[in-house]
């Protein structure tokens, strides 16, 4: 079942910016990643999906109701997380959570109890004093406590160490499990590549292409950072037909972006001369898709 559809969604804020014609579908039980640099209209296009604005042309559904007009019915399914946390300073964290409980009209907080526990929150302290990551982790615990069948998150690892992020993930991977569909922005594409079945790439407000995840990593070129012993085998290795994307004389080192169907060849490069050191250098998510985008697989 589709519990997301954007379609055509437009709204022009003049200077080539906002969001043009924006068409998406997102699937129950699907991690959705929105990826973009710094003004794409990501923020601009939650905005739409939780009622907040209203769109020049297009619009928005989830689970079959109007973003704009019915956006207080969707409330009750509808878990968000915001870029920029705005919490009144002056409460607790735990009067936060209860607060929060009570506006959604929650009887049971075993949820939130649960998720206090795995962020390994304490959420005793005035949010005031609490750090950006403990703030985040009430944002989490707030967007998630009443079970929705639609979660929105924008940049949802903002201010978490290594370990929550990961804890994060975990998170992700059990809601995914009971069928919830996800909406995930970011431009971190390490917190996207955990998580996410597909992955949009919007820029300047315009969808530029959706991919599968696995389609992502499946197409990634492997780099090598290789050292050499003498100087003839760094010269020579440099006449053999490979993409040699950087050369140092004075280390006696290359490194090598090399197609998969390229690795056998390689190896009987290297087999005829005296390696120093061989070792990948691991590309990002970024890399992968630019690359495959660049190679015209177009997927929108
Ligand atoms: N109410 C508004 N009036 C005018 N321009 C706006 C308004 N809201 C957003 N914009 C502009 O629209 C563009 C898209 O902004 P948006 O916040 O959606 O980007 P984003 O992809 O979320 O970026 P970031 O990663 O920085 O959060 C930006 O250039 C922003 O300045």
């Amino acid at each position: 079942m589709t519990t997301i559809i954007i379609e055509k969604l437009t709204k022009d804020y003049g200077n080539q910016k906002g969001v043009f014609d924006l068409s998406l579908q997102i699937e129950e039980g699907e991690v959705f990643g929105f990826l973009g640099p710094n003004g794409a209209g990501k923020t601009t296009t939650i905005r739409h999906l939780l009622g907040f604005t209203k769109a020049q042309s297009g619009g928005a559904a989830i689970l079959g109701l109007d973003c704009w007009s019915e956006a207080k019915k969707i409330q009750q399914n509808l878990g968000y997380l915001p870029a920029e946390i705005a919490f009144p300073e002056n409460m607790t964290g735990t009067q936060l959570i209860q607060h929060t409980a009570k506006m959604r009209g929650i009887r049971d907080t075993a949820k939130a109890e649960e998720l206090v526990d795995m962020f390994d929150l304490d959420p005793s302290a005035k949010i005031k004093r609490m750090s950006k990551g403990m703030k985040q982790k009430v944002g989490i615990v707030c967007a998630f406590m009443h079970d929705p069948k639609v979660l929105i998150l924008d940049e949802p690892t903002t201010g978490l160490d290594p370990l929550m992020q990961s804890v994060f993930v975990d998170l992700i991977h059990q809601e995914k499990q009971k069928g919830k569909s996800i909406l995930m922005s970011s431009h971190l594409f390490e917190e996207i590549e955990g998580t996410c079945d597909r992955i949009a790439m919007i820029k300047q407000g315009r969808l530029i292409s959706v991919m599968d995840a696995q389609s992502v990593k499946k197409f990634d070129r492997t780099t090598f950072k290789i050292s050499f012993r003498s100087l003839h085998d760094f010269h020579s290795i440099q006449q053999e037909e490979f993409h040699i994307r950087e050369a140092y004389e004075d280390t006696l080192h290359i490194v090598i972006d090399i197609d998969d169907h390229q690795l056998n060849m390689l190896l009987r490069a290297l087999a005829k001369r005296e390696v120093a050191a061989l070792r990948e250098i691991k590309h990002s998510l970024e890399d992968s898709f630019m690359n495959f985008y660049k190679g015209g697989h177009d997927h929108v």
